[in-house]
């Protein structure tokens, strides 16, 4: 490695002056190299930041450019939402009493997502410490609310992150200025397609001048809309939500060793479209409730279980009606919130209150079902 020499003080005068300009210079300094002339240099260690995702990594990109007023970015930055709209409407700025009565699925939705930005943004903290905490978590949410799956199709292995086998969904993240100007809807949408020179979306019937033209972001359920984008659907073909709370404290732990090994342990839902509960379900209440041969029987597929779906549906029904009756008490809790814990903004009230009325409606829906 040749050995970097002093410049002078003319180059000194010639930086200072290229700052003024609004040369954003970081880590890098002018010097002289024997044989080369002038070149530039490391002013300290540069470490390629480690283990920020994609997600982080087009967050700092775009919290690099946000204050650049003759940024390329900067008409598409003028439509985003504004970081006040995303306090209002995204619960991971919600008030933590409000976040501590999410349905149980959208609070480990929004714990993942806290874990995911905070772990970015300690590597981004690190490698760009000009970058504002505030602006870096304000673009990692534009990123997760306005990006697409992008599975590099074509791309050749040179220009990919990854070896192609190694990108996992999280690689797969690519931003679409106007694209993402698409809502959501679960049922009747376009379905955006992709290739190697971008995405397009084509009419999937005829509209008429004035109708909203949807995409499917993706089969989401209403808690997963909620925490990542901020919105619910009063129709959602897609919705679940989790009854792990109702079954997990019920096995014992020969049980859980069970359900662990035979890969049926936790993540039990209940659906809006049928089969209403997941076949994960039905194998945990028939450990529950049946002898270990039957159980046996219907998760090895030797039997399709319906000789014995009364006795499972009798410790479903139980477990769903106590169910309805905490939805109704955390219903009350959240009414009386405005009063109580001093809420703010009345608009993230009542969004929580319309969940957890969806929730105890699809409950309802399938304890009626059960009793016919
Ligand atoms: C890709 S952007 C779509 C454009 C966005 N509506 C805007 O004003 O910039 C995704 C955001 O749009 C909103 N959104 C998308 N689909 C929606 C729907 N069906 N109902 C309500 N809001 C929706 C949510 O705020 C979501 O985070």
């Amino acid at each position: 490695m040749a050995a970097a020499l002093s410049p002078g003080e003319e180059h000194d005068r010639f930086v200072e002056w290229a700052q003024k300009q609004g040369i954003e210079i970081n880590g890098v300094g002018p010097a002289r190299f024997a044989g080369r002339g002038m070149g530039i240099v490391a002013a300290k260690d540069l470490k390629i930041p480690k283990n920020v995702s994609i997600h982080g990594r087009l967050a700092a990109y775009l919290a690099l450019a946000y204050n650049d007023s003759s940024s390329e970015y900067k008409p598409w930055q003028d439509i985003w939402p504004s970081q006040d709209e995303f306090k209002s409407i995204l619960p991971i700025n919600w008030p933590k009493e409000l976040q501590d009565v999410l349905p149980e699925s959208a609070k480990d939705l929004l714990n993942t997502q806290r874990t995911n930005i905070e772990k970015d943004w300690l590597q981004i903290h690190r490698s760009h410490p000009s970058i504002p905490e505030s602006l870096f978590k304000y673009t990692w949410l534009i990123v997760n609310t306005r990006s697409f799956y992008w599975n590099y199709p074509n791309l050749p292995a040179s220009r990919l992150p990854k070896k192609r086998q190694a990108l996992t969904s999280e690689d797969c993240y690519a931003m679409c200025p106007f694209m993402d100007y698409f809502n959501h809807l679960s049922v009747g949408a376009c379905m955006p397609t992709c290739d190697s020179k971008g995405y397009s979306v084509t009419a999937n019937r005829d509209y008429k001048a004035g109708e909203e033209v949807y995409v499917l972001y993706g089969g989401h359920s209403n808690d997963l809309l909620l925490i990542e984008y901020g919105f619910i659907l009063d129709n959602n073909d897609h919705d679940t939500t989790k009854l792990d709370h109702l079954i997990l404290p019920r096995l014992s732990s020969s049980q859980e060793e069970i359900l662990k090994e035979d890969g049926f342990h936790g993540n039990y839902t209940l659906s809006t479209a049928p089969p209403t509960t997941c076949h994960r379900t039905q194998a945990a209440l028939r450990l529950l409730t049946l002898p270990s041969r039957r159980y046996d029987a219907f998760i090895s597929g030797t039997d399709d279980g319906a000789a014995d779906q009364a006795k499972v549906d009798i410790l479903l029904n139980q477990l769903l009606e106590a169910y309805s009756r905490d939805i109704m008490a955390i219903l009350e809790e959240i009414g009386e919130f405005v009063d109580n814990q001093g809420i703010s903004d009345p608009a993230q009230k009542a969004m929580l209150l319309r969940r957890w009325k969806q929730i105890r409606d699809m409950v309802n829906v399938h304890i009626r079902e059960l009793s016919r």
